[in-house]
């Protein structure tokens, strides 16, 4: 699999399901500005909440695939393998499927990263253990010093001055 930097500003995302995966990905989803519809029967505190300060849609009611179309990222995070399979198996060959239950039946993973300033450190071990990409990544970014992110601000500023001249 390719790993690609993508940027999901206001485009639009669906998650089925309202669980403690949901909020996961909703919350990195958040974090990039993505225009984020929950669709899920009931749903975390959190995600009802956010729902209610209109920072995203909550559909309260089961996903179809019906919902597929317009959907630039789709993640598939029901605790129903069945609802994840049917709407990856549904979805356009052109829009990204994550299922959070089962990986081969999408075409998008999520890798464990983290974010130091311009600098992200995004760890996959292809499917065989979570935890351990987790705890590569904790290992590669505890490396990352203060001095090694600002000085990427700086060479950020200088290259932009650069390529502006
Ligand atoms: C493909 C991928 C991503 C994707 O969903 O696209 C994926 C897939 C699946 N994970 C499953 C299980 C668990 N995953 C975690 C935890 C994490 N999983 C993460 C990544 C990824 N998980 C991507 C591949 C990364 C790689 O390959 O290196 C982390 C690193 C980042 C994140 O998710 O944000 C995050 C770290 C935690 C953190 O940061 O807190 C836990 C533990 C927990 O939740 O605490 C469990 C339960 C225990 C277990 O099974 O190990 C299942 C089986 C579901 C089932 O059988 O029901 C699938 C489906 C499948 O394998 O097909
Ligand atoms: N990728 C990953 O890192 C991990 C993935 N998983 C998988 O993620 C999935 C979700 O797990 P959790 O969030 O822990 O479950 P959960 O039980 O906390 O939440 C399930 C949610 O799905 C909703 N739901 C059920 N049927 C639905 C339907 N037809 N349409 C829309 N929403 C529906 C429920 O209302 C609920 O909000 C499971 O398949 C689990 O195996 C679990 C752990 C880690």
């Amino acid at each position: 699999m390719l790993p690609l930097m993508l940027n999901l500003e206001g485009k639009p995302v669906l998650i089925a399901g309202g669980g403690k995966i949901a909020l996961r990905r909703l919350r990195l989803l958040l974090a990039e500005n993505a225009d984020i519809t929950v669709i899920s029967p009931e749903s975390v505190p959190e995600i009802r909440e956010l729902a209610e300060t209109g920072a995203i849609k909550w559909i309260r009611r089961k996903a179809a695939a019906v919902d597929l179309p317009g959907y630039l990222l789709i993640v598939a995070a029901t605790d129903s393998d069945e609802t994840n399979r049917l709407l990856a198996r549904n979805a356009s060959p052109l829009q990204l499927v994550n299922n959070a239950g089962d990986a081969g039946e999408g075409n998008t993973e999520v890798p464990k990263h983290e974010k130091r300033g311009r600098l992200t450190i995004a760890v996959s071990t292809g499917g065989a253990s979570p935890q351990m990409a987790k705890s590569i990544c904790s290992e590669i970014i505890g490396r990352i010093d203060r001095k090694t992110v600002d000085d990427l601000d700086r060479l950020y500023e200088e290259r932009a001055a650069r390529k502006n001249v």
